[in-house]
C-alpha cells in the first residue's frame, strides 16, 4: 500500500549546521514526485529524512515532524531500522553487491527479514525482477555475480532488490545521473510504471526529467553558501514548469541560474 508523507516544520542539521530550514510538504501516494534545485540547497538531504537515512551521519539530526500516514516517523517509539524497510532507497550509483548473484542481491533483503523459504523467495525474485523490468534480460543467468551486469541493469537490480521487500515508498537519489541515455529512458520507464504501486520521490538534476517522470515538483534554493536551504515551491509539475509562482523557480527552471 502507497502511503502519503507530510512534512512539517523540518529543519536538518549536520551538528551545528543547519542545512535546511521550515520544510513544510505533502507527498501523495501513487504520484511522483520531484525534488530539483542548485547544488547544496539539501534535496539529497531533505529525502534522506524520509526514511531516517540522515542520522547515520554522526551529529545529524532534524527537528519537526515527519508523518508516513498517521505514524510519526521521528517519535521516540519508531525503529529506524523498521522505517527503511517501508521506506525503501535507490541511490545515484548502482550498488549492487558485486560479488553476490543477481538472484541473492535481490532476495538479500528478504533473507534478512527473516524468509528461507526457497519458493517464497523464488516468487519474489522473479516478480521484484519483472517489475525493475529486468527478469527477460537475467532469468537465465541469475547465479552470475551482480558486477557482471551493465550500469543500467546495475540500476534496475538495485530497483529490484529494493522493491523485493514490498516498500510502500521509494525514494530515488539522482538513479540516472551515472547511466546513458537509453538506459536513464528504461528507468524513467519503469518509475512510471512502479508510481502504481509506490509513493515515489526523486532528487533530479535533470529539468526534462523531472518534466517526463513526475507529477509534483518540489522546487529548492538557498540564499547563500553556508545558509540553509528552503522550500520555495511545490504545486504540480505542469504548473512549476509552465507557470511557476515564484520568480526564483522560473530563472531555475529556464536554466538563468543554478
Ligand atoms: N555528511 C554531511 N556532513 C556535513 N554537511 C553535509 C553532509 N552532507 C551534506 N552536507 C551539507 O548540507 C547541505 C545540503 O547538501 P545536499 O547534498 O543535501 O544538497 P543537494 O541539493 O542534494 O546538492 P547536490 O545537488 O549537489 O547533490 C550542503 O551545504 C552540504 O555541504
Amino acid at each position: 500500500m502507497a502511503k502519503r508523507i507530510d512534512v512539517s516544520g523540518l529543519d536538518i542539521y549536520y551538528g551545528a549546521f543547519k542545512a535546511v530550514e521550515g520544510v513544510n510538504m505533502t507527498v501523495e501516494p501513487r504520484n511522483v514526485t520531484a525534488f530539483i534545485g542548485p547544488s547544496g540547497c539539501g534535496k539529497s538531504t531533505m529525502l534522506r529524512t524520509l526514511n531516517r537515512m540522515h542520522e547515520v551521519v554522526p551529529g545529524a539530526r532534524v527537528e519537526g515532524k515527519v508523518m508516513l500516514d498517521d505514524q510519526d516517523l521521528y517519535s521516540s517509539d519508531v525503529d529506524p531500522v523498521a522505517v527503511r524497510r517501508v521506506v525503501g532507497m535507490v541511490f545515484q550509483r548502482p550498488n549492487p553487491f558485486p560479488t553476490m548473484s543477481i538472484y541473492d542481491n535481490v532476495a538479500a533483503g528478504l533473507k534478512l527479514n527473516g524468509v528461507r523459504q526457497k519458493s517464497v523467495l523464488d516468487d519474489a525474485v522473479e516478480r521484484s525482477l519483472k517489475g525493475a523490468n529486468l527478469w527477460k534480460e537475467v532469468h537465465d543467468r541469475l547465479n552470475r555475480p551482480g558486477g557482471s551486469l551493465s550500469g543500467g541493469q546495475q540500476q534496475r537490480l538495485c530497483i529490484a532488490r529494493a522493491i523485493a521487500v514490498e516498500p510502500q515508498v521509494l525514494l530515488m537519489d539522482e538513479p540516472c545521473s551515472a547511466l546513458d541515455p537509453i538506459s536513464t529512458l528504461a528507468i524513467e520507464d519503469l518509475i512510471s510504471q512502479l508510481k502504481e504501486r509506490f509513493t515515489i520521490v526523486i532528487v533530479t538534476h535533470n529539468m526534462q526529467q523531472a518534466a517526463r517522470v513526475s507529477d509534483a515538483t518540489a522546487f529548492f534554493n538557498l540564499s547563500g553558501q553556508g545558509k540553509p536551504g528552503h522550500l520555495i515551491e511545490m504545486d504540480s509539475t505542469q504548473k512549476i514548469f509552465s507557470n511557476p509562482s515564484e520568480k526564483a523557480t522560473e530563472a531555475y527552471i529556464t536554466g538563468r541560474f543554478g
